[in-house]
């Protein structure tokens, strides 16, 4: 990846981090641009921020313990003050596509949870309509030929996410589609549709979930709210 955009990783996650205050519970993203927010976070505690981080997937767990974050599980908190994460794209009416990395069920759980949701990203992933990336479902295993079809009658083309000739595994032990949609002009009647199809656990469209994209750029940030 070019450093500029990787510099512009970097400038957007050290902006969502000083939003953080003492005594938050603070949602920990997941993917490349997340982990600079993680690192920037966890760089705070380690100069006295009081805070209890959820992490949205296995490998922000293991990142945040390494790097001294205390962890809190979700199950015993009502409402996550702030998240901070990334995503594959965004567009000005804030809607997302996640799951580039395969965390989306845990990071839209998250996101739902929380008060201010911030999405942090360089500027590649500013679009006019979602879609050129191809977009996550995440399917319990069993069904993923019957969700393949069904997502085919919503004019989503998905193949079954491989590593290395297998099939990969979430957290959670599913599988992820990934479907191409080319653009989605309507993202919240798509979430809709999507949400319908028995043997769909979660998918990577985030819509109504952002407060705020903060977007590296040109040295800066550029906010969208
Ligand atoms: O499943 C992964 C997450 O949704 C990531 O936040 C998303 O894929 C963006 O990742 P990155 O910051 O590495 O581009």
């Amino acid at each position: 990846m070019a450093t500029d955009l990787i510099a512009e990783k970097r400038i957007a996650a050290e902006a969502a981090v000083a939003m953080v205050k003492d005594a938050q519970v603070v949602g920990l993203g997941t993917g490349s641009t997340a982990e600079f927010a993680v690192k920037a976070i966890a760089e705070r505690v380690k100069q006295g921020l009081q805070i209890k981080g959820i992490p949205t997937s296995d490998n922000t767990a293991q990142m945040a313990r390494q790097l001294g974050i205390p962890l809190i599980d979700i199950n015993s908190i009502d409402t996550i003050d702030i998240t901070i994460d990334g995503a594959d794209e965004f567009t000005e009416q804030l809607h997302l596509i996640k799951g580039g990395g395969g965390a989306l069920l845990k990071e839209k759980i998250v996101a739902s949870k929380t008060t201010q949701q911030i999405i942090i990203a360089d500027s590649s992933k500013h679009v006019a309509f979602l879609g050129k990336f191809k977009l996550p479902v995440e399917v319990i295993p069993f069904a993923s030929r019957y969700v393949m079809a069904q997502l085919a009658k919503l004019g989503g083309d998905g193949v079954v996410r491989q590593v290395n000739g297998q099939p990969f595994i979430t957290d959670e032990g599913n599988v992820i589609i990934d479907a191409d949609f080319k653009k989605i002009s309507d993202p919240v009647a798509l979430s809709d549709a999507l949400n319908g199809i028995v043997g769909v656990v979660e998918h990577g469209l985030f819509t109504g979930l952002a407060q705020q994209v903060i977007m590296g750029h040109e040295g800066g940030v550029k906010i969208f709210r």
